[in-house]
C-alpha cells in the first residue's frame, strides 16, 4: 500500500519556434493509501502530464511527488508502480499468459513463482482458461483485461491508468469497472486514473480531481462516498454523475479550493 503527495507540481513545455507552454501551475494532491483518485478536466488541462509526472516517466519543471515520504524522480519507476495505458499495447506474438509474463519477467524472479503470479492474476481477471490465447483470439474486453494481469502481475502497491477503458464499448467498460473495484478492495492497491468520462470516475473513484486548464491547476476536490457497487442507474449515482459533470465543466462558475 502507497500514500503519494503531489506537493506544488509546475510544468511547462518548451516548444521549438513558440513560448514555453504553462502546462501546469502548483498540483497539490494528497492521496491516501488504497484509494482510488481521478482527475478530470477540459482536453488539455494537463490530466497525462500531471499522470507521467506521479509515475516519474516525465520531469517536473517545480515541486515533488512523494510516494510514502520518498522523493520520486523520472526514471525511477519501479516495480511497486504499474501503468495501464488507454491502448492494451498488448505483443501479438505471445499468448495471453506470455504477455502478462512479459510484466515481470526483468524482476529477477524465480520461474515457479513467475508462473505462481501469471496464473493468480489471469484467475483475479477471469481470464484463466485463456492464458494460451493469442490477442488476436480475444475481444477487446479480454485484451484489456490481459492488460490489467499484466500490470497487476509485479504486484504493484500503486496502480496508474491513463484513459484506460475509453476504447471499449460501454457494457464492457462497465465490466471492467467492476473488476477494477473488486481488485482494489482485494490488493489494497492505490489507484490514480484519468478519465474523460464523469460517469467512470463517480463509479470507480473516491475523490476526483478536478483540472481547470491553462495552466492546469487544481480546481476542486470532490469526494465520492457512495457504497460500492455504483450502478449508474441508482439515483445517488446519477446525482453524483450529475453534479460532478457541472463541476468539471470548466465554463461552469464553481468555488476554487486550491
Ligand atoms: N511532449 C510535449 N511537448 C509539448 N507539449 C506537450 C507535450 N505533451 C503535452 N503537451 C501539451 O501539454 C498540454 C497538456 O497535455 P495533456 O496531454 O497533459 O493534457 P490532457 O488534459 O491529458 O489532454 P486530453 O484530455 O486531450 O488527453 C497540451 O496543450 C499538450 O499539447
Amino acid at each position: 500500500m502507497s500514500r503519494i503527495s503531489v506537493a506544488g507540481i509546475s510544468k511547462w513545455f518548451h516548444r521549438r519556434g513558440d513560448a514555453p507552454l504553462h502546462v501546469l501551475s502548483d498540483i497539490c494532491i494528497e492521496i491516501g493509501t488504497g484509494k482510488s483518485v481521478a482527475i478530470v478536466g477540459a482536453s488539455g488541462s494537463g490530466k497525462s502530464t500531471l499522470l507521467n509526472i506521479i509515475a516519474g516517466l516525465t520531469d517536473s519543471d517545480g515541486g515533488r511527488v512523494l510516494i510514502d515520504g520518498r522523493e520520486q524522480r523520472a526514471g525511477q519507476t519501479g516495480a511497486a508502480m504499474a501503468y495501464m495505458f488507454q491502448e492494451d499495447r498488448l505483443l501479438p506474438w505471445r499468448t495471453a499468459a506470455g504477455n502478462v509474463r512479459f510484466g515481470i519477467e526483468t524482476l529477477g524472479l524465480p520461474r515457479a513463482e513467475q508462473d505462481r503470479r501469471v496464473r493468480s492474476v489471469l484467475e483475479l481477471v477471469g481470464l484463466a482458461e485463456f492464458a494460451n490465447a493469442y490477442p488476436h483470439e480475444l475481444s477487446g474486453g479480454m485484451r484489456s483485461r490481459v492488460a490489467l494481469a499484466r500490470s497487476l502481475a509485479p504486484e504493484p502497491q500503486i496502480l496508474l491508468m491513463d484513459e484506460p477503458f475509453s476504447k471499449l464499448d460501454p457494457a464492457t467498460r462497465s465490466q471492467m469497472h467492476a473488476e477494477v473495484v473488486r481488485i482494489a478492495a482485494e490488493r489494497a492497491v492505490t489507484i490514480v486514473f484519468v478519465t474523460h468520462d464523469v460517469e467512470e470516475a463517480v463509479v470507480l473513484a473516491d475523490e476526483v480531481v478536478v483540472l481547470q486548464p491553462r495552466p492546469g491547476r487544481v480546481k476542486e476536490v470532490v469526494p465520492l462516498q457512495l457504497a460500492h457497487p455504483r450502478d449508474p442507474v441508482l439515483p445517488m449515482v446519477s446525482d453524483a454523475v450529475r453534479d460532478l459533470r457541472q463541476r468539471s465543466d470548466h465554463s461552469a462558475a464553481v468555488p476554487i479550493y486550491h
